[in-house]
């Protein structure tokens, strides 16, 4: 049967807060992905690379390009969407699907990817990747794409997580909105102990996820663990929860606009 086009398109506080618990999954399998493969220094070195026709190491020749398909292929007509180089995407050219006017329009003005892309490189990888180098730059590549498009999601998901709570109590946020108050919206908007219970999630899936299984139950070696886990729970500690929260902030800031 068709779908409604509204089907599957509602947002309320506990929906969204299982969908940011399902992205986890996501993030973790992708740190996971990525430790698989040392730094590979060359995929991030403009000198290195030398692609004809292109100005930028490989990693930028690789996201630039993929993006470029994606959007071709209406990846970006999803407002959950943010794309890292987003000058210059050409349009879709697939028929369009008519997701839901949730998010107020000033939305789309908010992308903080050049923020995450700094984390990541600088601050990310080398928590993550040991030292190294096994040739497999365009891997590595392509794994840095999947991770950095999977924290960026759940980090702009912030916009959804905004409006549902600006949707449950208005009265609250109004004041605070008009006098471009962003200290007193960060305080409306966090919840410790939501923050505190993500962390703590997070922490065991990373342990859970990257251990070895073996057959002999009880014997989970935590020798061979697929990463530190703790590099899991810094990622959301330090950056994930407080650049979703200044997503959430920004969009508020917009929202009676
Ligand atoms: C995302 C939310 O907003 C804030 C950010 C959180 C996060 O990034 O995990 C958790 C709690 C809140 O302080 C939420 O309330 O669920």
């Amino acid at each position: 049967a068709e779908q409604s086009p509204d089907s599957g398109n509602v947002y309320t506080l506990a929906s969204v807060r299982e969908d940011l618990v399902r992205q986890e999954d996501t993030i973790i399998y992708g740190l996971i992905e990525r430790a698989k493969f040392p730094s590979n220094s060359h995929t991030y070195d403009e000198k290195y690379a030398q692609i004809q026709g292109f100005c930028g190491s490989l990693v930028e020749f690789v996201v630039k390009n993929t993006e470029a398909i994606q959007a071709k292929a209406g990846r970006y007509k999803n407002p959950e969407e943010n794309a890292f180089f987003p000058e210059n995407l050409p349009p879709s050219i697939v028929p369009s699907y008519s997701f839901k006017q949730f998010l107020h329009p000033g939305a789309a003005s908010i992308n903080i990817n050049k923020s995450i892309w700094k984390m990541y490189f600088k601050e990310l990888l080398p928590l993550l990747a040991t030292s190294g180098d096994d040739g497999n730059y365009a891997q590595t590549a392509a794994n840095d794409l999947s991770l950095l498009q999977s924290i960026s999601r759940r980090i702009h998901y912030g916009k959804f997580v905004a409006e549902v709570k600006f949707r449950d109590a208005p009265q609250d946020y109004e004041p605070l909105i008009r006098a471009k108050d962003k200290e007193g919206l960060m305080k409306l908007l966090t919840f410790t102990s939501v923050e505190e219970t993500v962390r703590k999630r997070v922490e065991k899936k990373a342990v859970v996820f990257g251990q070895e299984v073996n057959l002999n139950s009880d014997d989970n070696d935590n020798e061979n663990r697929k990463f530190d886990p703790s590099v899991a729970s810094s990622l959301y500690k330090n950056w994930v929860i407080p650049l979703t929260k200044e997503v959430q902030v920004e969009y508020l800031l917009r929202r009676l606009d």
